[in-house]
């Protein structure tokens, strides 16, 4: 039985938006239905997630990384599942935790399921990440839309994406549902599905598909995973020539900017607001 009245915020960053619950000691439940509830856009507050903030030391998960972290952003989609990462989540969840004056500008780490990252917080509101590294399995995947498809890169920031380069983005359709991909061995767990197509020099836009979610305005590990895949097609690898790698992201809410480093490290930058607190019903969850 849940304590009331819960509190939550309602956060968003570059328009991938999340109901935000602080539960410092974790004593709020929250399982898969009352997650799905909270983020119903009709029925519920209405978020492509759901950031639920607990002490690291507090949940069973993130024990190990409270040295490290004090924070553990304990991330779940729209659907109620557990995914391990979410980079839009990680800024937003940043951000709330300078609004609530639980931390200072500057340096803060964020325990994640993807292991502990490092974020900077600037004056002007923008958000820095340490996401780490992406991973580049060689599996050829096939990624298909009302008939037409795809070669698709595999990338992991942590959690899996298919990134597929498009001539026009309006060729993902609809996305009311998740476009087919093949082998479906190659994800087990499902797949986060990026559409992109060239802008420019270094400049790309694309359209997301997310596990557990649908259609979203932005997804920061799908940026991520999109730019390491435009740069090794554009034949930039910052680990060969020592020169970090830099690329715009157009999202449907928005710009991120990722650079990868010749250590392999990602970097991503953008926004993160909070539009609103409030009280959330106990019978919704
Ligand atoms: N929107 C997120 C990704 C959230 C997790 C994803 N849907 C999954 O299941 O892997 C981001 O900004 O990275």
């Amino acid at each position: 039985m849940n304590p009331s009245p819960i509190t939550f915020l309602k956060g968003h960053g570059t328009e991938n938006d999340f109901v935000i619950v602080p539960d410092p000691d974790n004593a709020v439940d929250l399982p898969a239905t009352a997650v799905a509830r909270l983020c119903d856009r009709r029925a519920g507050i209405g978020g492509d997630g759901l950031l639920h903030v607990v002490r690291s030391a507090a949940h069973p998960e993130a024990r190990d990384m409270a040295g490290d972290a004090e924070w553990f952003m304990d991330y779940r989609n729209g659907d109620g599942s557990v995914a391990e990462m979410c980079g839009n989540g990680v800024r937003v969840f940043a951000h709330y935790l300078q609004h609530a004056g639980l931390v200072g500008a500057g340096d803060l780490a964020v325990a994640t399921r993807g292991g502990v990252k490092r974020v900077h917080l600037d004056k002007q509101g923008d958000v820095t990440v340490s996401m780490g590294r992406a991973l580049l399995p060689e599996d050829g995947v096939t990624v298909t839309v009302a008939g037409r498809s795809w070669s698709a890169r595999n990338v992991n920031m942590g959690n899996p994406h298919a990134v597929a380069f498009v001539d026009d983005l309006a060729h993902a359709g609809n996305l009311f549902s998740v476009p087919a991909f093949t082998p479906a061995a190659v994800y087990p767990d499902g797949v986060n599905i990026e559409f992109v197509v060239d802008r420019g020099p270094r400049h790309v836009a694309m359209r997301v598909y997310e596990r557990g979610v649908g259609e979203t305005r932005s997804c920061g590990t799908g940026a991520c995973a999109v730019a390491v895949a435009a740069a090794r097609r554009d034949g930039a690898d910052p680990a060969l020539t020592g020169a970090p790698v830099t690329y715009t992201v157009d999202v449907l809410g928005g710009t991120l900017v990722i650079t990868e480093r010749p250590d392999g490290e990602i970097e991503m930058t953008g926004p993160a607001v909070i539009v609103a607190e409030g009280t959330i019903d106990p019978s919704l969850l």
